[in-house]
């Protein structure tokens, strides 16, 4: 039987003598300053997986947070039982703040936009030169969510066996976005995986990629037992056979210390509450021209000073005409998807 001593809450509130009469130190501890740090690797029905120290720990969100939600690549606090047992079911009592969004769109299922990774450093766009054909306005909206969630884009080209880059690269080099180009010969060698893990370590990585385009092909060269290792793991907590989840799934590098984060099919993202001022802060050759603009300038506008200012040679026009065309991706069309 458990005792129940006099003292049980002592613990939790530790209020010290106040002597001068300033408020008991109690009262301005964080909450739960117990938790414990854990990193969300995916998220299914409402039980989010945390990587805890070495352990896979399965928790729920408190109800203290809210509407917020925790999504993979959080940075999380947990109380409760953190052993990751199974059946075990820890509680996240705080998520840290996010240093980048990448959020999807609201579809019909779901009025509201939503972010699907927090904290990624990096957007890999997996884009196929040829079957699928490459879908520049796609690629264009994946850069406006990368510029406007603070991730840096990179461009995974693959199958360059069957179509050349050139066409594509031309068109993004204004931009100056880094990007890797793959062969299938490259990929059997094992040598695609290595150009891309250049661009990856210590890094934490979101990949996105519409159907086909060799996305998790690539993922899984880059970490053969990592969704095995994962999956794996959250089966033995959960006690489910099948790794379900239609969330994004977190997978450690091998022998580096950065985050592969695979992502479900490309459903597009959440365009609507871009910020033209943060996709500007991307082109920092073109930000000074902006102090002349009207307030609240969408930088796409006829008013906006950009034109004159590039036109007078402070900027080149390659790379206004690339900002106009990312702005102008912010409007979803037919086709998106
Ligand atoms: N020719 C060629 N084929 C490739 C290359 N990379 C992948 N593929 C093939 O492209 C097809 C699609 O690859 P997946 O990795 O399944 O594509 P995905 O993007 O994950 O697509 P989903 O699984 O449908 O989401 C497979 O048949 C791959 O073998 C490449 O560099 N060249
Ligand atoms: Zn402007």
């Amino acid at each position: 039987m458990r005792r129940y001593g006099k003292h049980t809450d002592e613990d939790d509130v530790r209020v010290r003598p106040n002597r001068k009469g300033n408020r008991p130190r109690s009262s301005i501890r964080p909450k739960h300053e117990d938790a414990v740090e854990g990193f969300v690797l995916t998220v299914d029905r409402g039980r989010i997986t945390c990587l805890v120290e070495d352990r896979t720990v399965v928790a729920m969100k408190a109800r203290e947070l809210g509407r917020k939600a925790a999504v993979v690549g959080d940075r999380v606090g947990l109380v409760g039982d953190l052993s990751g047992d199974k059946d075990t079911l820890a509680r996240i009592v705080r998520i840290e703040e996010r240093a980048s969004v990448l959020r999807r769109t609201a579809d019909d299922d779901d009025p509201y936009e939503r972010v699907v990774v927090a904290n990624a450093d990096q957007l890999a766009i997996v884009t196929a030169l040829a079957d699928p054909e490459p879908r520049p306005r796609l690629i264009d909206r994946c850069l406006v969510a990368a510029y406007d969630g603070g991730l840096e884009p990179l461009l995974v080209l693959t199958k360059s066996d069957l179509a050349p880059a050139g066409p594509l690269l031309e068109t993004y080099a204004p931009l100056g976005v880094p990007y890797v180009v793959t062969s299938r010969e490259e990929l059997s060698k094992g040598e695609a995986a290595d150009l891309v893990r250049e661009h990856l370590d210590g890094r934490v990585t979101a990949f996105v990629g519409h159907s086909g385009v060799g996305k998790t092909t690539l993922v899984n060269e880059l970490v053969p037992e990592g969704r095995r290792r994962i999956t794996g793991r959250v089966n033995a907590v959960t006690g489910r056979g099948r790794h379900t989840t239609t969330s994004a799934l977190a997978l450690p590098l091998e022998g580096g210390d950065g985050w592969v984060i695979d992502t479900p099919g490309v459903r597009s993202f959440g365009l609507n509450h871009v910020d033209p001022s943060r996709v500007i802060h991307a082109f920092p050759d073109l930000e000074p021209g902006t102090v002349d603009c009207p307030r609240a300038c969408s930088h796409d506008e006829q008013d906006c000073a950009l034109d004159a200012w590039v036109a007078e040679g402070h900027a080149e026009p390659a790379r206004l005409y690339s900002l106009r065309r990312l702005l102008a991706a912010r409007e979803r069309r037919e086709g998106d998807y």
